[in-house]
């Protein structure tokens, strides 16, 4: 679903991706990781056709991210970090947006909706203004809007950032059954170890640039040692970055995450 390689990007003296060959197979469920910094959301804007590489290639969904960029936009479905969501409207009124911009046929803007209000659990609050809604209600419903043209594969950065553990464990729930409902290939960033624990079916860890692992959970911690957490792979790849970089990355995160959800 995903292939990339030697992709990199440059801001002017600074490599943020550096010579990244990743391979993510049709129907997984992939965790990126890595320190504030280590490149991941410029990763993500190159695979979604939002930032040109300055180097190497990458095919999304069958499609080059260069030359096929409107046909690659066409096949995925997008969450920012930043809220997307308009307040101002109701979840009904975001989702009927949605099925415009993806133009979903008029018969079947509808269906398509209800399905996506009931697998998201939004069906009672459909008719509210989405500036009442909680932040977990919020990234739900914004997942929903980007799989509403039902995408062969998801792309989030950092989906559940600032939010509570039940709301978290909610979105979960909602990422696991859009890949069994449809078969969705879902690629997300974190900072959560235990999101990718819960989630993911393998991960790639990112720093400075590099990709420097990528194996299933279990495989980077036996790497380590019997009692080995994924805490302790991060550690190993960022090294002495954690305890600067990490935990101002999760505070800032958190913080910006509080700040758009009110
Ligand atoms: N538009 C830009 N111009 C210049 N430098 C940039 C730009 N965007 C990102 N960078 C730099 O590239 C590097 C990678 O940033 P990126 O946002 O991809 O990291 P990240 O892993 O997503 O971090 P975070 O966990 O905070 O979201 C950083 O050093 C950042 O300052």
């Amino acid at each position: 679903m995903i292939e990339t390689e030697g992709l990199s990007r440059r801001f002017g003296e600074h490599l943020a991706v550096d010579d990244v060959s990743l391979v993510v197979r049709s129907g997984e469920i992939f965790g990126l990781i890595g320190p504030n910094g280590a490149g991941k959301s410029t990763l993500i804007k190159m695979l979604t056709t939002l930032l040109p590489p300055t180097a190497g290639v990458a095919r999304v969904a069958g499609f080059d991210v260069v030359r096929q960029a409107s046909l690659v936009r066409r096949h995925i479905g997008y969450v920012p970090q930043l809220l997307s969501a308009d307040g101002a409207l109701t979840g009904y009124e975001n989702l009927l947006l949605s099925a415009r911009l993806y133009l979903i046929p008029r018969a079947e803007r509808e269906s398509h909706i209800a399905e996506a209000l009931e697998r998201t659990g939004l069906t009672e609050a459909a008719h509210r203004l989405a500036q009442t809604y909680s932040g977990g209600m919020l990234r739900r419903l914004e997942i929903a809007q980007s799989t509403l043209h039902r995408p062969e594969l998801l792309i989030m950065d950092e989906p559940t950032v600032g939010l509570d553990p039940v709301a978290r464990t909610g979105v979960w729930e909602h990422v696991r059954k859009l890949r069994e409902s449809f078969g969705t290939t879902i690629l997300l960033t974190t900072h959560l170890m235990e999101e990718v624990d819960a989630l993911c079916d393998r991960l790639g860890v990112l720093h400075r640039g590099r990709l420097e692992e990528v194996g299933t959970p279990e495989e980077l911690k036996a790497e380590i040692g019997p009692e080995a957490t994924l805490d302790d792979v991060f550690a190993r790849v960022a090294g002495g970055d954690i305890e600067t970089i990490g935990r101002y990355a999760d505070t800032r995160a958190t913080r910006r995450s509080a700040i758009e959800h009110g």
